[in-house]
């Protein structure tokens, strides 16, 4: 099985260190992890970091991948789709690149499969350029897919969706995880989503590790005040699961009470 820890990671844009420390424990294959934390606080370049993309400090342990550090798919918060190919086209350029250009039963039996996962057959056949906002980052998350990791990063991979399409595509992911073993971190600004579908979830915080956890234990009334600066609950859904339910911006909260007394 696979599985990957980081071991006191950090990167550098140029010559800036803007991450470091971070240590996770050991995440496995079969395992969803959130990465959550608030705008610039270092999850892209976390995924850059573990991708290899970036240079920094620390080492990012992999055992067990079958393709080494080519296991390692980095799916892009902004991608730049080839507008002239067909989604079916651009899903297949992923899957070739860096291989031979020969297209073999199996390679087209592996992207209908995707294609069908993802029910995106109805687009199949259309320009990547035609497509909505939604339907690209759908198209994305089909190319990565095509690519078939061993350890996933998709940084905000459902910013662009619908609620019906964001519960389909995370449902799908923690499926696909599951089912081949793949140790899937996904950078989500839904908290909701990442109490709802995550098995561990990473804080990162002003380039640093906050905390790390199950999402139960790391998504509480204090982190939404210590991070990211909201007076908010957690109250459990008709299945259980918890919400975040914000009252308003703790500063603002803070002053109205202080007016109050
Ligand atoms: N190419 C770059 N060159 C220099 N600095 C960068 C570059 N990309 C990001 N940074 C800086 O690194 C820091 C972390 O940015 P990063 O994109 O990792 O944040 P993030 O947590 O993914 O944010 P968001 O939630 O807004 O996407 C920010 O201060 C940002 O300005």
């Amino acid at each position: 099985m696979v599985t990957i820890r980081l071991d006191d990671l950090g990167a550098f844009h140029g010559t800036r260190l803007v991450l470091s420390d971070v240590s996770t424990p050991i995440f496995r294959g079969g395992e969803v992890v959130a990465v959550i934390g608030p705008n610039a606080a270092g999850k892209s370049t976390l995924f850059k970091r573990i991708a290899g993309l970036l240079e920094g400090p620390g080492r990012v342990c992999l055992e067990g991948a079958v393709k080494g550090p080519d296991g390692i798919c980095y799916m892009p918060q902004d991608t730049a789709a080839n507008a002239v190919l067909t989604v079916y086209e651009s899903i297949l350029l992923a899957r070739k690149q860096g291989s031979a250009w020969s297209v073999g039963d199996g390679d087209l039996a592996l992207i209908d499969g995707i294609v069908a996962a993802l029910s995106i057959a109805d687009i199949a056949f259309r320009n990547v350029g035609e497509l909505s906002g939604g339907q690209r980052q759908v198209v994305s998350i089909a190319q990565t897919l095509a690519r078939e990791p061993e350890i996933l990063l998709m940084d905000e991979p459902t910013s662009a969706l619908d609620l019906h399409r964001q519960v389909e595509v995370l449902s799908f992911m923690r499926g696909l995880a599951r089912k081949h073993g793949i140790a899937v971190l996904i950078a989500i600004h839904d908290l909701n989503q990442a109490l709802r579908f995550a098995d561990k979830c990473i804080v990162i915080a002003e380039g640093r590790m906050f905390a790390c956890g199950t999402p139960e234990e790391v998504v509480t009334p204090a982190l939404l005040r210590d991070v990211y600066r909201v007076e908010a609950r957690i109250e459990r859904c008709s299945r259980g699961i918890g919400h975040v339910m914000v009252d308003g911006v703790a500063d603002e909260t803070a002053a109205a009470a202080s007016m109050a007394a």
